[in-house]
């Protein structure tokens, strides 16, 4: 396997109380690493470790070879993009101006044309172009979330090729969306992985990680407990073990599918 990034012997802990245990993992390259686990499994904190935007307290994160805790913020800004579950912004900022806070890395004083093409572009794949110049703080939950969504894909948007390596992580991007929009969201997300995106996103839904994942990554009480290489291959088993809940696996239509139960 080809990793994009790799956690060597990663903790982290607050005071006397340890909520990510030492963990050894690699992300893999152009695939997307859906990382599931319970309420407070630690998959936020893991992620937000993996991006550097958190310091473990013992062990290293490389980025490619490179520790990225020693890397210029300014240039990882440009490698890789992290998408939070809540993004408050309260002050009468357009739409537009939001997702043009994603090309900050990229210029010095003022935005470029480019910069401003690229705005549009990200705007038009989440499907928000017609609300450019809506104030943000008046969109739906759902409508902020595709609008953050676009903001990470102008922070690392490449049309070069080949594309350079890049990185995006998603805490829960779907949390907030209709059905339509999770489908098209996870969609979009996947057509990123070949144009040399790594993604690395936590989801809650096990059905969709399945559907859309390309490795599972399950960890419980700060632990991981497992990397499932065949998203097809989640044994109800392992569901029990992480959610305790009982699962029945279903087929749909050739694709395997899961039924919980208390
Ligand atoms: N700064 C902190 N101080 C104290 N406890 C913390 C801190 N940050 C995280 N925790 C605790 O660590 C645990 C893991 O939190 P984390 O946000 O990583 O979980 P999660 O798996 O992302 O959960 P969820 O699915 O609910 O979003 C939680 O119990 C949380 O309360």
């Amino acid at each position: 396997m080809d990793a994009a990034i790799r956690l060597e012997d990663v903790r982290w802990s607050i005071g006397k109380t340890t909520i990510l245990e030492p963990v050894n993992l690699a992300f893999a390259a152009e695939k997307m690493n859906v990382i599931l686990g319970p309420n407070g499994a630690g998959k936020s904190t893991l992620m937000r470790i993996a991006a550097g935007r958190l310091k473990p307290t013992g062990g290293r994160v490389l980025h490619g070879d490179r520790d990225v805790f020693g890397l210029d913020a300014r240039a990882l800004a440009r490698q890789r993009a992290f998408l939070s579950q809540h993004v408050e912004i309260d002050f009468a900022i357009t739409v537009e101006e939001v997702v043009l806070m994603g090309r900050y890395p990229h210029f010095a004083r003022a935005p470029g044309r480019e910069d401003r093409r690229i705005v549009d572009a990200a705007l038009e794949m989440v499907g928000m172009a017609a609300r450019r110049r809506q104030i943000y703080p008046t969109l739906s939950g759902g409508e902020q979330q595709r609008v953050q969504l676009a903001r990470v894909l102008a922070q690392v948007w490449s049309d070069e090729t080949p594309p350079p390596a890049r990185t995006i992580f998603l805490d829960e991007p779907i949390a907030s969306l209709d059905v339509h929009h999770q489908l098209q969201i996870l969609e979009i997300v996947r057509g990123l992985l070949a144009r040399g995106c790594t993604i690395i996103v936590t989801l809650h839904d096990l059905n969709l990680a399945m559907r859309y994942g390309d490795r599972l990554i399950f960890l419980r009480d700060g632990r991981l407990h497992d990397v499932v290489e065949d998203p097809g291959a989640v044994s109800t088993d392992l569901v029990r073990r992480i959610f305790d809940v009982r699962a029945t696996a279903l087929d749909d239509d050739g694709r395997p599918m899961l039924r919980f139960y208390l």
